[in-house]
């Protein structure tokens, strides 16, 4: 056990990307305004809110907040807990920002992938407990930040009160669907959450899955009716930044709060111990792999045939949007 503990300390208790990561990080200003960290040290429960209009796309600038984020939070001793969510209720995030992918800058495409990767090691890696409050959307690297959170509730969607449309999230690696494979890193990280055929099907397919579904195979671990409730906390109510403080009596961030608040009473070292049981060779094995897979990335990505997809992908994303 206290080599565990150590061991634990080493993963854990350390910022990961202060010693590993070549890349640069953003001022903490420009970081608050991608993702806004609210904290409660009396809960012990932090909340990261992703507020990247109008899709929290990850874009370099944007996975590098994230990081700068989980590290000022979990310097604070007193938070065990911190939730992951979105200002956009419809979008919890619609993974990497494809405007990196496409024609890239061939200097900038390896920093960006070094900050996707830094992004799993923190937040897979966090010795905070973390769940996802999945409001709307998740694919590619949405449904990844939410599959690297340790609890995931998603949201059962919504009804639009003026034009009576369902809204329905979804979540999912859909990357085959663009023309491009998950990374292996991401595509094991599915297989550990829903299992190898699962996995297998979904990767294949490129399935994003509605909330039914996504709990069905286990890649979330509650829904939640979207019925407003009838009060709410004053300690969620605090929690909430200004942006969305008008969702205090949203029941997908007071479930999200309670799950968090489970965690918080759970002695830290014990939580963080077991955690490593889990994740400690995965967040290892991306350490030592780091330059391979960025390789990997960057001599894929920049194939004529995938640089094509992607091009009619974006396009068909912009003419949707235009159509609207
Ligand atoms: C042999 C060796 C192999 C080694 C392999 C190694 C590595 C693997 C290689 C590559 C892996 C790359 C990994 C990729 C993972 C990803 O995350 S790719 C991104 C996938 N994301 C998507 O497909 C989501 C696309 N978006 C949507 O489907 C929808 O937008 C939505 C999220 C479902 C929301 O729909 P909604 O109708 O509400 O909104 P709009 O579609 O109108 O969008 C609003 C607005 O947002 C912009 N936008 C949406 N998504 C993105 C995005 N991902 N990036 C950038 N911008 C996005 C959209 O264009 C609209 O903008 P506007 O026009 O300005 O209004």
């Amino acid at each position: 056990m206290n080599s565990l503990r150590a061991r634990a300390h080493l993963l854990f208790g350390r910022r990961s990307h202060q010693s590993l990561a070549p890349h640069q990080h953003l001022s903490p200003a420009v970081a608050n305004d991608l993702v806004i960290s609210t904290v409660d040290e009396n809960s012990g429960i932090a909340m990261l809110t992703m507020n990247r209009p109008p899709a929290n796309s990850l874009s370099m600038e944007m996975n590098e907040a994230i990081c700068d984020s989980i590290k000022t939070i979990e310097a604070n001793a007193k938070i065990q807990s911190v939730i992951l969510s979105s200002t956009n209720p419809k979008i919890f995030s619609a993974g990497l920002d494809v405007t990196e992918l496409v024609s890239p800058d061939k200097d900038r495409l390896p920093r960006f992938w070094n900050s996707l990767q830094q992004v799993y090691i923190d937040l897979y890696g966090s010795r905070l407990a973390t769940v996802a409050a999945i409001q709307g959307h998740a694919p590619a690297a949405g449904c990844f930040l939410a599959m690297a959170c340790d609890y995931r509730v998603m949201s059962a969607g919504d009804i639009n009160s003026d034009t009576k449309k369902k809204h329905v999230p979804t979540i999912g690696l859909n990357e085959t669907q663009l023309g491009i494979a998950a990374p292996p890193w991401m595509g094991q990280l599915l297989v550990r959450t829903v299992g190898f055929r699962q996995a297998e099907l979904a990767l294949a397919l490129g399935t994003l899955f509605p909330p039914e579904q996504a709990l069905a195979v286990g890649l979330v671990d509650d829904i939640v009716p979207h019925q407003k409730a009838e009060s709410g906390e004053d300690q969620l109510i605090d929690l909430l930044p200004s942006q969305i403080k008008d969702q205090a009596l949203n029941p997908l961030l007071q479930r999200a709060y309670s799950q968090a608040r489970i965690y918080a009473k759970i002695p830290p070292q014990a939580r963080v111990a077991s955690k490593m049981v889990t994740r400690e060779e995965h967040i290892f094995r991306m350490i030592a792999k780091r330059d391979e897979d960025t390789q990997h990335f960057c001599g894929f990505v920049t194939q004529k045939a995938v640089q094509k997809n992607l091009s009619a992908y974006v396009e068909a994303l912009k003419n949707k949007s235009a159509k609207k």
